[in-house]
């Protein structure tokens, strides 16, 4: 099977550099008129595949907004999951895993094993056990052409203090894991499958992204309060490998198809215009 580095690079080629995420917050769903159930749910995620699934590179679904409603949430998680499939999209599950090794074996089987009924094309991995503790995710994601993108430097203020913490080498934490996810993607072409993701809210932080070699996801853009013009800053010379992510700024655009499709084209539109042509 084809890599995802590879997939993600002709996603972005043909639908352009963008990512939306599916996140069902209960005030969205008020403001579409929805109820904040399960069918109000499934009606806001069928809603965004119907607009987005067959035009945006990919599309992120936060897991959290999908448990909160329990085994029924997660069901409607799983055809979402396949109605993105469907129409075109790279599925990136925003879920945000990390444990010792043997439970991340467990981990990777939920979401990187196509025998899952949660199988998805990349998930996002958090590195706090350690980045070499999330390797069984690595090996079954290089064996199934799946992707991680692992928590680097984050969007949320709070997420600093840890990342940009330094480390017994001079090196801060986020260098650490930026530096282990580029040794993974070594020699891949023309991305690797290991992305990082690196808030558009951090300004510039001096870390080095050059060696990366697979995605950047950048949220934090639009509602956070970052705007495409900040991507120069955070990413520098690393510009070409930026995947800008939004959610509630695209959908806040709904519940109208054609108007969630204007909103995600306006979005891309700003980013094209600071991203080099891919
Ligand atoms: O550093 C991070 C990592 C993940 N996220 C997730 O992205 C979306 C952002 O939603 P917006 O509505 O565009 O603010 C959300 O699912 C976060 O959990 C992030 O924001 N920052």
């Amino acid at each position: 099977m084809e890599s995802f580095g590879t997939r993600l690079h002709r996603a972005i080629t043909e639908r352009g550099p963008l990512c939306v995420g599916i996140d069902p917050h209960p005030g969205l769903l008020a403001q579409w008129g929805l109820p904040d159930d399960v069918q109000g749910l499934d009606r806001f995620s069928r809603t965004v595949v119907e607009a987005l699934g067959d035009r945006v590179a990919v599309v992120k679904p936060q897991s959290a907004f999908f448990e909160r409603f329990g085994s029924r949430g997660v069901a409607i998680l799983e055809s979402t999951i396949r109605q993105l499939r469907d129409a075109g999209s790279l599925v990136l599950l925003d879920v945000k895993r990390g444990d010792i090794g043997s439970t991340v074996s467990a981990y990777a089987a939920a979401y990187l094993d196509p025998s899952s009924p949660v199988y998805v094309d990349a998930v996002t991995a958090s590195p706090y056990l350690g980045v070499g503790s999330l390797a069984p995710m690595f090996e079954l994601a290089a064996e199934h052409g799946g992707g991680v993108f692992v928590l680097a430097l984050t969007s949320n203020p709070e997420g600093a203090a840890v990342q940009r913490a330094v480390t017994a080498d001079g090196r801060t934490v986020a260098q650490t894991v930026i530096d282990e996810i580029s040794q993974l993607n070594r020699g891949a072409a023309p991305l690797g499958s290991f992305g990082l993701v690196v808030g558009a809210t951090i300004g510039d932080t001096g870390h080095d992204l050059s060696g990366v070699g697979g995605p950047l996801l950048a949220p934090g853009l639009g509602a956070q309060g970052a705007g495409a013009a900040d991507l120069r800053t955070v990413f520098g010379s690393s510009l070409a490998s930026v995947l800008p992510s939004y959610s509630r700024e695209v959908l806040s655009a709904g519940p109208d198809v054609a108007a969630l499709r204007a909103a995600a084209e306006r979005v891309l539109v700003d980013c094209r215009a600071v991203l080099p042509a891919r």
